[in-house]
């Protein structure tokens, strides 16, 4: 009788079970969500729910919808007909993104949507005044009022600038600052709304080894620190299997497996289609 086993090449059948959290009672969650672009089926049948506190990674190759599902799931998107999105065990399919915003639901940017030409306290200050005003127009009427807006949220902003070590690159513009700096920058932007829970969008892409390292320092700290709910796209596999709560893995729009990172990046089928490796 052969000592060979077949457990290393079977997929891990606990891996492709369905949402842990029912899409309808999660913090955040979506269900059977679809996004087309023309011929091109994005994101294909997802149904996923986070639960409060937790923190998820939603790794996957190129090309494998975690960015669409992010934009679908911050309101940037609409999926197509059929799907739902719910934040805080309501539906807000039709919501905008900005209501969903004030409702709590942060995000950063994998293309670092900055204000390039003003400075660090500007782009946190304006997304602070955006929380607090009913809409942009009046946001930007209100950010103008330089004083009031100083002294309502000045404190605020310092402690996060702060915490983020910010603090002492305050006055430099986006434009000279760089990759590593740029994207805490956007991380403050997405806590100035004081969110409960934080979509990052491959926030380490770009950076050395010792910039991740930090940022992902700080996530963690506001993770432990903060009690938020991250969902974190990420191209790195190696990145977030340490500090991930659970993993979703997403191939060709697909969901393909979800799960606790360490069965995760064991499966057979994980590592054929993700590293490419048997
Ligand atoms: N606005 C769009 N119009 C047309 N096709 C799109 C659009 N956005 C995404 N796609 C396509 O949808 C698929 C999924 O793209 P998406 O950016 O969501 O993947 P991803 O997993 O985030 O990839 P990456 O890791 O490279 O950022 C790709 O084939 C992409 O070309």
């Amino acid at each position: 009788m052969s000592s060979e086993t077949t457990t290393t090449t079977e997929p891990n059948l606990d891996l492709r079970g369905g949402p842990k959290v029912p899409p309808e009672q999660a913090v955040l969650g979506c269900n059977d969500v679809t996004k087309t672009f023309g011929a091109v089926t994005a994101v294909d049948d997802v149904s996923i729910g986070i639960d409060e506190g937790e923190w998820i990674s939603i790794v996957g190759p190129n090309g494998a919808g975690k960015t669409t599902l992010l934009n679908i799931l911050n309101g940037f998107y609409d999926p197509d007909p059929g799907g739902k999105v719910y934040l805080n065990g309501q539906d807000v399919t039709a919501l905008k993104s900005y209501k969903r915003a004030r409702r709590g639901l942060g995000r950063t940017f994998q293309g670092l949507e900055l204000f390039e030409s003003e400075d660090v306290l500007e782009n946190v200050m304006t997304v602070r005044a955006v929380k607090q005003q009913p809409n942009i127009l009046q946001a930007l009427t209100f950010y103008g009022s330089g004083r009031k807006i100083e002294a309502q949220n000045m404190r605020r902003v310092e402690e996060i600038l702060d915490y983020l070590e910010l603090w002492e690159h305050r006055h430099s513009k986006i434009s000279g600052l760089p990759l590593g700096i740029r994207r805490r920058v956007d991380l403050a932007r997405s806590l100035a709304l004081e969110p409960d829970v934080l979509l990052l969008d491959e926030a380490m892409s770009g950076l050395t080894f010792d910039e991740k390292y930090d940022m992902i320092r700080y996530i963690t700290d506001l993770y432990e620190e903060e009690g938020l709910t991250i969902v974190m796209i990420e191209h790195d596999l190696e990145v977030v299997t340490d500090v991930s709560d659970r993993m979703i893995v997403l191939q060709k729009g697909g969901l393909l497996a979800r799960g606790p990172p360490a069965a995760v990046v064991e499966d057979p089928e994980v590592r054929r289609v993700y590293t490419g490796v048997d």
